[in-house]
């Protein structure tokens, strides 16, 4: 079981980052939320902003954590631990990715996202209707 943090990074226009994973990378080409495994020793929010800075080199601020998704892929099994983030300033510099998009939420599920992040999209789209 591996433990990642992810950050559904919400800018002030009412739009949502989403990264492309690479060709390189594991599941690749596939769509999630920034973000990587925990480190020992790390919170769950310190890894997100950590990897957040590595990976695109902008500043958020952690605004809710959403509820731990558990995943099961052919080869491994995840946990997924969610974070509704707010952009704060920086301009995005992929260092892993392939790409990026800012979209609004009614278009999330349009993406060919990482099969675990799926429920993450429902339990952010059903956030917003609160
Ligand atoms: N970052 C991230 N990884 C995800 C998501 N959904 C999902 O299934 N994953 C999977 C893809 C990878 O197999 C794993 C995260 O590993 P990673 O390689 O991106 O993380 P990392 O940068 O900390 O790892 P490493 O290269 O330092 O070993 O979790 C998601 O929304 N965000």
């Amino acid at each position: 079981m591996i433990f990642v943090s992810c950050a559904i990074i919400e800018n002030s226009n009412g739009q949502v980052l989403a990264t492309r994973r690479s060709e390189a990378m594991s599941l690749p080409m596939k769509w999630e939320f920034a973000g990587g495994k925990v480190e020992h020793g790390e919170t769950y929010d310190e890894t997100i902003l950590r990897k957040i800075k590595e990976e695109l080199g902008i500043e958020t601020k952690v605004s809710k954590q959403l509820k731990v998704v558990i995943s099961h892929y052919p080869n491994f099994s995840i946990t997924l631990i969610p974070f509704i983030c707010r952009y704060v300033n920086g301009e995005i510099l992929l260092h892993e990715h392939h790409e990026f998009t800012w979209l609004t939420a009614n278009k999330l599920l349009s993406l060919d996202w990482a099969a675990a992040d799926i429920p993450v999209v429902h339990q952010y789209l059903s956030s917003l209707q609160i």
